[in-house]
């Protein structure tokens, strides 16, 4: 039988699967392909992939890969399940082990952001607070944690690599970019600056602080080489333009086949870097945003212009130009309602 068949119930593909099974807790399944590659489902939406013992992993590397831990953001999740058809249609073969995830099948279904709470402020731990007790996506958090952490014990002497792909709310003037997870001490290695130009992603943002979000659990627990990717537009399944995510897809088939990094080219040999100045936070009822809500992401505002305040504070841009980014005032008290950023310097190419 058919590898797809008996793994995706007779669905086209991991995705059709993954949005019928989303309400279904699914035991583990193994298969193996043709080529003697080893896919686990571990869980609705899991994939865990091992090449042939004696295969060669020329990068040294494994990789974990995630789409949907925002259900509505659509296009990454498209990218990810055609990369998985080829391979189960034997177009390229597998060097290094992978962890794919679908992170939160029942908002992919519904086409939510997410369903009870917002899924990437749940990771690092914040899945086990008391205030999300029994919800669903707390649940599968901790879940997609336990999972990352056993891949990692499993391949413990390779590097390892986690991007966890996204697409923005609002437009933005700069279309792609990746956000990576504050730890002490450390700085983007030119090797991952190089896999993000290649992936036709132009602008890496620092993070200031260690935080909730997927990325910061793999980097800071699991020692990944880890990046938030935002690679477009929110658009519902189907509606969207898939040429403009041809550089990812290009950029994860080339990693998943071992193959080595091409030289960076222009238009894409420079990574403009920004860094987050100050933090947006909800503060409660007195809270007052000034920023419109469909500016764009990277939209720059002048020394002086009052962002946000309460009945406390008052947030200004300092003495020189700040831009906005993840502008969004309809979160919960306490949480982000966007990051202010200053241009840092770049890498590579001007
Ligand atoms: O467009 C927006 O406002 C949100 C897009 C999005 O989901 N971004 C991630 C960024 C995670 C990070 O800071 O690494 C998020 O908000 O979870
Ligand atoms: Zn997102």
């Amino acid at each position: 039988m058919n590898v797809s068949n008996s793994l995706f119930d007779f669905h086209p593909d991991w995705l059709a699967h993954t949005l019928a099974s989303a309400s279904s807790d699914l035991p583990e399944t193994k298969h193996q392909l043709p080529d003697g590659t080893q896919v686990s489902r571990k869980a609705n939406g899991v994939l865990w992939l091992t090449p042939p013992a004696g295969r060669e992993n020329p990068n040294k590397e494994a990789l974990i890969i995630s789409a949907g831990v925002h259900g509505n953001e659509t296009a990454p999740i498209e990218v990810l399940n055609g990369l998985v058809s080829e391979l189960f249609a034997g177009q390229w073969q597998l060097a290094c082990p992978a962890l794919l995830m679908l992170g939160n099948p029942v908002a992919m279904l519904a086409g939510e952001r997410f369903v009870d709470v917002n899924m990437n402020r749940l990771f690092n731990g914040a899945h086990s607070k008391p205030e999300y007790k029994g919800l669903p996506e707390a649940a599968r958090a901790r879940f997609l944690e336990e999972m990352c952490r056993q891949f990692a014990m499993a391949h413990q002497g390779l590097a390892l690599s986690h991007y966890d792909l996204h697409t923005a709310i609002r437009p933005s003037k700069r279309e792609r970019f990746a956000l990576y997870p504050f730890l002490e001490g450390r700085s983007v290695p030119a090797a991952q600056c190089e896999f993000l130009l290649e992936a036709e992603v132009e602008t890496l943002l620092l993070q200031h602080r260690e935080s909730t979000v997927f990325s910061s659990f793999t980097a800071t627990l699991l020692e990944a080489e880890s990046f938030t990717v935002e690679l477009g537009k929110v658009e519902p399944f189907g509606k969207n333009d898939l040429r403009r995510f041809r550089g990812i897809e290009r950029a994860l088939r080339r990693r998943f086949c071992g193959q080595p990094a091409p030289a960076v080219q222009a238009p894409f040999d420079h990574l403009t870097v920004f860094e987050v100045v100050h933090e947006i936070l909800n503060t409660g009822p007195a809270f007052r945003f000034h920023v419109p809500d469909d500016v764009a992401n990277f939209t720059e505002y002048q020394p002086g212009t009052v962002i946000w305040e309460d009945d406390e504070t008052r947030y200004q841009v300092g003495t020189a130009p700040e831009a906005i980014v993840f502008p969004n005032r309809a979160v919960p008290v306490g949480q982000r309602v966007g990051l202010m950023i200053r241009a840092k310097g770049s890498f590579g190419a001007r």
